[in-house]
């Protein structure tokens, strides 16, 4: 994967900080940074934010995304509902590398009360360094896109 490409950034109150981590990290790295916020650390309800990020990706304006929120579950349950999503929730790299080279996941889920920031940003390179694999995999990949209708 080239180090040009755009990374949708989104989050709830939960999450700021680390997303800010998450954002100077890719950014840094030459990933152009699409952070939707939010910016203040009023309390808010992630399934807006996590649907805002997946819409980017799912429309083609990012190539992949990153979401957080206090667990990472609920924002990546809201991006799985757009169609064309598929978001995992890690918490170890292996995870991360293996969500994208056999599930094509486009999206990576991170809980900022799980995970402290030297390990989440492991992840978020794992995530973004793995290239998908196909094959046998893409067979199955298709199969989940297939349920989506
Ligand atoms: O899956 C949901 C996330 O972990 C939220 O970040 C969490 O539920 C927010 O909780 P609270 O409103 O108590 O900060």
């Amino acid at each position: 994967m080239t180090d040009t490409l755009r990374i949708a950034l989104s989050s709830d109150h939960a999450a700021i900080e680390l997303r800010q981590a998450v954002a100077s990290h890719i950014s840094a790295r030459g990933f152009e940074v699409v952070d939707i916020g939010p910016t203040t650390p009023e309390s808010t309800h992630y399934p807006k934010h996590g649907e805002a990020a997946a819409k980017l990706v799912a429309n083609g304006d990012c190539a992949l995304g990153i979401i957080l929120c206090g667990t990472g579950q609920g924002i990546m349950m809201a991006a799985n509902k757009v169609k064309g999503i598929r978001c995992g929730v890690c918490s170890d790299t292996f995870s991360a590398r293996m969500i994208r080279q056999h599930n094509d996941a486009n999206m990576l889920s991170l809980g900022a009360r799980v995970i402290g920031e030297g390990l989440a940003l492991d992840i978020v390179d794992a995530f973004l360094n793995a290239e998908f694999e196909g094959g046998r995999h893409g067979t199955r990949v298709d199969m989940i896109t297939a349920i989506e209708g």
